[in-house]
């Protein structure tokens, strides 16, 4: 059965990542499938080992979408592993506050989803907050103004790296072996 990996990603930076993630993880443990998370049938649920969801931050929360999605679904997900990662930007944060609100805001964020994975006993296997991109173009005129004001960069902050270790550490977590270095290190983007 397929490993699930599932994102709600408004302006396309999530998606790459969770494509990543997908292609990664099927270098290693085939097969897996990546789909919006508005594409997917809870029904469905049961057909997969694991599962992976991943949501944009926007005002230091998951969108409003993937945590429904997780809420609705926790009884179903108490019977899979699941994994959770999220997608801001803290990277742009002024180097004096980065690694703090970077720590927080992974912090925040990942009770937010334990405490809605609990409705349905459900748990959480591991999260991640990664840097995505943040461009100007698309933070509405408050956003925009308050990063500014609070020294705030735009960019593309994405760490492939980072990205393909994480989703190792998933593929080591559903204790399969890693295959031999160099192979199906190249997947995905
Ligand atoms: C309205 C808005 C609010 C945001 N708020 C946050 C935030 O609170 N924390 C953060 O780290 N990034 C924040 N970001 C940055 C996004 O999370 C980042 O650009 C992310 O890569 C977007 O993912 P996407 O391309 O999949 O939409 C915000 C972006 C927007 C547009």
């Amino acid at each position: 059965m397929p490993i699930l990996i599932i994102y709600a990603s408004p302006h396309g930076s999530t998606r790459a990542i969770a494509e990543r993630i997908s292609s990664r993880i099927a270098s290693q443990i085939p097969p897996t499938e990546v789909h919006a998370l508005s594409d997917i049938d809870p029904a469905t649920l049961s057909s997969y080992t694991a599962i992976v969801i991943g949501s944009a931050v926007h005002k230091v929360a998951w969108l409003h979408d993937a945590t429904t999605f997780v809420h609705a679904n926790s009884t179903a997900l108490a019977n899979l592993p699941v994994f959770a990662f999220s997608v801001g930007a803290p990277a742009g944060m002024p180097k004096f506050v980065r690694a703090r609100f970077e720590r927080s805001e992974e912090k925040r964020l990942e009770g937010a989803v334990e405490k809605e994975l609990k409705s349905g006993k459900a748990t959480l296997e591991a999260h991640k907050l990664f840097n995505g991109k943040f461009e100007r173009e698309d933070a509405g005129w408050c956003v925009r103004t308050m990063f500014a004001c609070f020294g705030g960069r735009f960019g593309d902050f994405t760490d492939w790296d980072t990205v393909d270790k994480w989703a190792d550490t998933i593929v080591a977590k559903l204790n399969k072996p890693v295959t031999g270095e160099g192979e199906g290190g190249g997947a995905g983007n």
